[in-house]
């Protein structure tokens, strides 16, 4: 039995809608489809996601979106229409979100969420009528009803242990699950969102609950690549990467794959296969547990921007027992999380996402660090890449990190720190933001070049 998962760009229009049902039907182990709301259709359209998030926004603000809400409602409206679906299923999309859009708004996150999880929520009711319309036996399930509980975090959420029992029961369910990804509902029974990109988690978690032989993940690229598409034209084609291995890529940056998504199906031992909607015949990419190391060293490099590091030097830091601790209390004040902390005999180094650091927020942290720790300098650098090179053959050879930085020093780039993860899967190179894009294809050069992955 299969989990199959139907990313926004596979729904976008009534053309790829046609597609996910030919890939639902040719084979019969397919048993539950998690859908997306409808993504983009082309580089400059906008996901009914990001439509949904500026129409709640205006009306948290007392404002009536109406172009936003005709064009959420017009995304449903051309898909229906083109295949020929009954009128009332508009109507009825049309008449929730408005009801919905002027429910209740006192707690804003909430409101947000409910508003957000619509999309995929109607994008479900939608499929599955296709599916009846076309004969096929297909219902709409309701997260709800089947049970998907999660943590009460909004944009958040993570699911908590009793619902992977619960969602056992789906197998006797009679037909096709047709089930909406991206939220679940909290002790409550209020709606709380997956964070961005979500979807990914839903079909995991449905099929480590329905106990799948395979969870297959459907997107618009042939398989993961072993760089971003968007930096290198055509890269290799990964065929087999562990779950860990693809964690690392993706919170480094390969978006096409939630880093959320692994964990379920991990624990489950359920593989993960990510294939192409437009080539279904495709093999894609396996995530499994274990794989052959036949690759070389580096199975990935993924990069992403937007991040400072917050540089701390004090002469004998070493030896100054706590020091660590109170450094970090002081993020955790200003409730900050971080994503790297490389360090030295007299300094430390620590690496953030820059959005949740302010220019007033910055400046409180710099001079409690220099008040409190009695810091010889400390200093704030922005606007930094960081670039992630991943594979688990990296712990049997000797001499990669040189590779690497013999690649990049070739390349002009200035590396501003490295840091070798303590998996020793993964090591991370901090360049200028700048640099960012010579930094990946010099290193893909080096790592890839001939190399059959
Ligand atoms: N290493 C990678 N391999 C494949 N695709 C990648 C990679 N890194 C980034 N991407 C991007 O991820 C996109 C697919 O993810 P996404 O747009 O979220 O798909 P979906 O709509 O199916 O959820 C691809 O079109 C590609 O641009
Ligand atoms: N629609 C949601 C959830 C999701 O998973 O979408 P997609 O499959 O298009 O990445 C988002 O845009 O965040």
């Amino acid at each position: 039995m299969k989990v199959v998962k139907f990313g926004g760009s596979s729904l976008s229009c009534a053309e790829q809608l046609a597609k996910v049902f030919q890939i639902v039907v040719s084979d019969p182990e397919r048993k539950a489809v998690v859908v997306s709301a409808p993504g983009k259709r082309d580089a400059e359209d906008t996901k009914v996601t990001d439509l949904l998030i500026e129409c709640a926004a205006s009306y948290l603000q007392g404002k009536e979106d109406n172009e936003a809400f005709e064009a959420i409602v017009g995304r449903y409206e051309s898909i229906a229409k083109e295949l020929q679906l009954p009128r009332e299923v508009v109507e009825g999309i049309r008449a929730s979100l408005l009801q919905l859009l002027n429910s209740d708004r006192s707690n804003p996150q909430k409101y947000m969420d409910a508003v957000k999880a619509s999309g995929e929520d109607n994008n479900a009711k939608l499929i599955a009528a296709y599916f009846q319309f076309k004969g096929v036996e297909a219902s709409y399930v309701n997260p709800k009803d089947a049970g998907l509980l999660v943590t009460d975090e909004p944009g958040n959420a993570q699911p908590l242990p009793e619902t992977y029992e619960s969602l056992y029961r789906l197998r006797e369910h009679a037909g096709i699950v047709i089930f909406p990804g991206f939220f679940g509902f909290n002790e409550e029974g209020e709606i709380v969102t997956f964070s961005r990109s979500g979807s990914d988690i839903t079909g995991s978690i449905l099929a480590s609950g329905m106990r799948a032989d395979v969870y297959e993940n459907f997107t618009d690229v042939d398989a993961v690549y072993s760089v971003n598409p968007n930096i290198i034209r055509q890269p290799k084609e990964i065929i087999e990467i562990t779950y860990r291995e693809m964690r690392e890529l993706s919170y480094a940056g390969f978006s096409v794959f939630h880093d959320e998504a692994l964990m379920p199906a991990f624990r489950a031992g359920i593989p993960v296969n990510v294939k192409n909607t437009n080539q279904p015949d495709k093999p894609g990419t396996m995530i499994v547990k274990e794989r052959k190391l036949t690759n070389g060293p580096v199975i990935g490099i993924a990069s992403d921007d937007g991040f400072s590091s917050i540089y701390v030097s004090k002469y004998l830091l070493n030896r100054e027992i706590g020091f660590g601790r109170r450094l970090l209390n002081i993020l955790e004040d200003f409730h900050l999380s971080f994503e790297h902390m490389p360090s030295g005999i007299d300094d430390i180094s620590i690496i953030l996402r820059q959005q949740q650091l302010s220019e007033s927020v910055e400046e409180q942290i710099v001079q409690r660090i220099k008040e409190e720790l009695h810091a010889d300098d400390v200093k704030v650098q922005r606007d930094l890449a960081l670039i992630m090179m991943v594979g688990e053959g990296m712990r049997e050879t000797v001499g990669t990190a040189a590779r690497a930085s013999t690649a990049l020093a070739r390349a002009g780039v200035n590396i501003e720190m490295i840091n070798q993860g303590s998996s020793e899967v993964s090591m991370m190179f901090g360049v200028k933001a700048g640099d960012e894009r010579k930094a990946v294809q010099a290193m893909y050069e080096e790592f890839f070049a001939g190399v059959t992955v």
